[in-house]
């Protein structure tokens, strides 16, 4: 659906040439739901940009729907930005334009006939959920239902390809959740393939099908949600992952439990998928002669299926810890010790 050949973007500026996007490789398949995460001036931004023929690459080449839009012209530009649609973390909404009004505004630039307008914003309506709120004004919205506007007008043309820039980062985390969920049901209902672009992990985490990691203009990682939750393999990802999996008290719990016991090793056991269902825990108390502390335990449910993370103090002489932890490795559980003091 979409590609990304060698990309890169650079700026000059005064200070001098900066590289927004460096040597970017990636392949989105239609359909999927597909997250770029990164912390500020990642370039993120600039990424989504390129994607909608906003900006142009210095280098590489970017095909979407078949059609490599860093060379075609102004006008064949258009036709494949038509398919392609846009939500913003700040909705962009004309204030001045009930809700029916905004949704309707692409579909006047496309030149639909008034008739077809007001069926397709009926329509529209119906699938974001704001069923008679079409003479509102945006003014009279909460930030959730603005989004949902947002939407709306995004799908209004038919687009094939959906960006959203940031789109749930000025929400709540309840409203977040409601946006996320609309995102998957027209996914799922249309087909549409999503692109976002976050700094949260848990949006990702909820749902993306697969992510990229970017630092410094790179993407540094890329993978299946799930596996890149299972086993993140740059520094950058492994801080994506635990904004997610370890609380800020369990963090604390762990920096304390190691000061209470200098002789334990905390050991981090992540499990993905059918895993979450043995009990190796059970086997593990009753089988190796060791004193084993729970100092927390979640399950998280990604789009691809579960991952649970469980941080342990195994406390024994240091023989029956060392086969404890290979019997753990044993059970094809991905294990990690935290600390060794
Ligand atoms: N038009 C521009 N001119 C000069 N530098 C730019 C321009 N656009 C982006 N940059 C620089 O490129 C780098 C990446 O910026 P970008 O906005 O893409 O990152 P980001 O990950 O989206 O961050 P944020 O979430 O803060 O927007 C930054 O150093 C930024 O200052």
């Amino acid at each position: 659906m979409i590609s990304l050949k060698n990309v890169s973007k650079k700026f000059s500026t005064k200070q001098g040439t900066i590289v927004a996007v460096d040597d970017v490789n990636l392949d989105i398949k239609k359909g999927e739901i597909f997250g770029i995460i990164g912390y500020s001036g990642a370039g993120k931004s600039t990424m989504i940009r390129l994607l909608n023929g906003l900006e142009k690459p210095t280098s590489g080449q970017i095909i979407v729907n078949n059609k490599e839009i860093t060379s075609i012209n102004e006008e064949k530009l258009r036709q494949v930005r038509q398919k392609v649609s846009m939500i913003f973390q700040h909705f962009n909404l004309l204030w001045s334009r009930t809700v029916a009004e905004n949704i309707s505004f692409p579909l006047e630039i496309a030149g639909i006939s008034k008739v077809e307008r007001f069926a397709r914003v009926k329509e529209l309506l119906e699938l974001v959920g704001l069923d008679g709120r079409g003479d509102y004004y945006p003014s009279q919205l909460s930030g959730g239902q603005k989004q949902r506007v947002g939407i709306a007008r995004a799908l209004a043309n038919r687009p094939e390809v959906l960006l959203c820039d940031e789109a749930t980062s000025a929400l709540d985390p309840e409203t977040t959740d409601s946006i996320l969920d609309l995102l998957v049901s027209i996914n799922e209902k249309l087909g549409l393939t999503i692109v976002l672009i976050t700094h949260e992990m848990q949006v990702i985490q909820k749902i993306c099908n697969r992510v990229a990691v970017m630092e410094n203009g790179l993407v540094v990682e890329e993978g299946d949600v799930l596996e890149v939750f299972q086993n993140p393999q740059q520094a950058i990802t492994k801080r994506f992952v635990s904004q997610v999996s370890e609380t800020n008290q369990a963090k604390q719990t762990i920096q304390n439990l190691g000061e209470l016991y200098p002789n334990g090793k905390l050991i981090k056991l992540v499990f993905v998928g059918d895993q979450t269902e043995q009990p190796i825990l059970s086997r593990l108390i009753k089988q190796f002669d060791l004193e084993v502390n729970i100092v927390q335990g979640n399950i998280s449910h990604t789009k691809s299926g579960a991952y649970g993370t469980l941080i342990l103090q195994l406390d024994g002489d240091a023989k029956a810890i060392d086969e404890g932890i290979r019997f753990i490795h044993e059970q094809k559980v991905n294990t990690e010790v935290i600390n060794n003091d």
